[in-house]
């Protein structure tokens, strides 16, 4: 896949992207990621990018010039049709159904704002999607849209190495994970759960699906209510509803 993106402060993509799984990603050409600086775009004698708003009002606004300019380019030397992203608090929420659609694509191309917020023909007859990460404030586009190209190359297959896979954690499946635990079998005197040293696969997939569901009906009740409960499911439910009220 190949990521493009537009910002003001290219400098900042840098490291998060030289180290570890992503760096394994760009090494064997999974993930290519290409950073321009839209104001290399702004062609007026002062290079301004923002402007003060229409109606008056306080802060500035990206101008609309620079962008166009910076996005028909980068489509110009490379024409591979991709989804033009916004990311904007006024998007729509990111999540991991969000990352695996947008891990279909052969390529990305994402705008990061910044605390001005857009012009709003940028947004009507540029972007072709604008995404938020969450409810909270940030002061510029740049880490949302890490977090998003980081969400997105790990489910591009080759990405995650074969130890790791994205089936299995939180978030993939619905649930959240269940309890985790490595050597010591005891460590400070607190043990592990017996049935994970039984070698009963189907005891340990039992307890861990059981777990899996107890945690997210505890913390998670909004996804909770989401999942498609089997059977078993049901069962185990039912289950830790009386061990929650014994
Ligand atoms: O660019 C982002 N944030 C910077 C930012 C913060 C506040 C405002 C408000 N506009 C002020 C204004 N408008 C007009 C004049 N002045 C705009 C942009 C961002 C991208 S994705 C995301 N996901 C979650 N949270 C985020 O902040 C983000």
């Amino acid at each position: 896949m190949k990521i493009d993106v537009l910002t003001l402060f290219p400098e900042m993509f840098q490291s998060p992207f030289e180290e570890s799984i992503f760096k394994r990603a760009t090494d064997n050409n999974l993930v290519r990621l290409e950073i321009y600086n839209f104001r290399d775009f702004a062609h007026d004698k002062h290079h301004a990018v923002d402007d003060s708003p229409y109606g008056g009002g306080a802060g500035m606004l990206l101008k609309p010039e620079p962008l166009f300019e910076a996005v028909e380019d980068v489509l110009r030397e490379d024409p591979t049709p991709a989804p033009i992203i916004l990311l904007s608090p006024q998007g729509r929420s990111f999540n991991q159904e969000v990352a695996r659609e947008l891990a279909k694509h052969e390529r990305l191309i994402i705008i990061c704002g910044h605390y001005e917020g857009f012009d709003e023909r940028v947004r009507e007859h540029l972007a072709t999607d604008e995404i938020s990460i969450g409810d909270f404030v940030l002061t510029g586009g740049e880490l949302a849209a890490m977090v998003v190209i980081d969400a997105v190359s790990r489910l591009i297959p080759g990405v995650l190495g074969s130890g790791e896979s994205s089936q299995d954690d939180s978030h993939s499946n619905g649930l959240l994970e269940h309890p985790h635990y490595t050597r010591p079998p005891v460590f400070r005197g607190w043990g592990i759960p017996d049935v994970l040293l039984s070698g009963n696969h189907a005891q340990i997939n039992r307890w861990r699906r059981k777990e899996s569901l107890r945690r997210t009906l505890k913390r998670r009740p909004d996804m909770f209510e989401k999942i498609p409960l089997s059977k078993t499911d049901r069962k185990l439910v039912d289950e830790i509803l009386a061990e929650e009220n014994a």
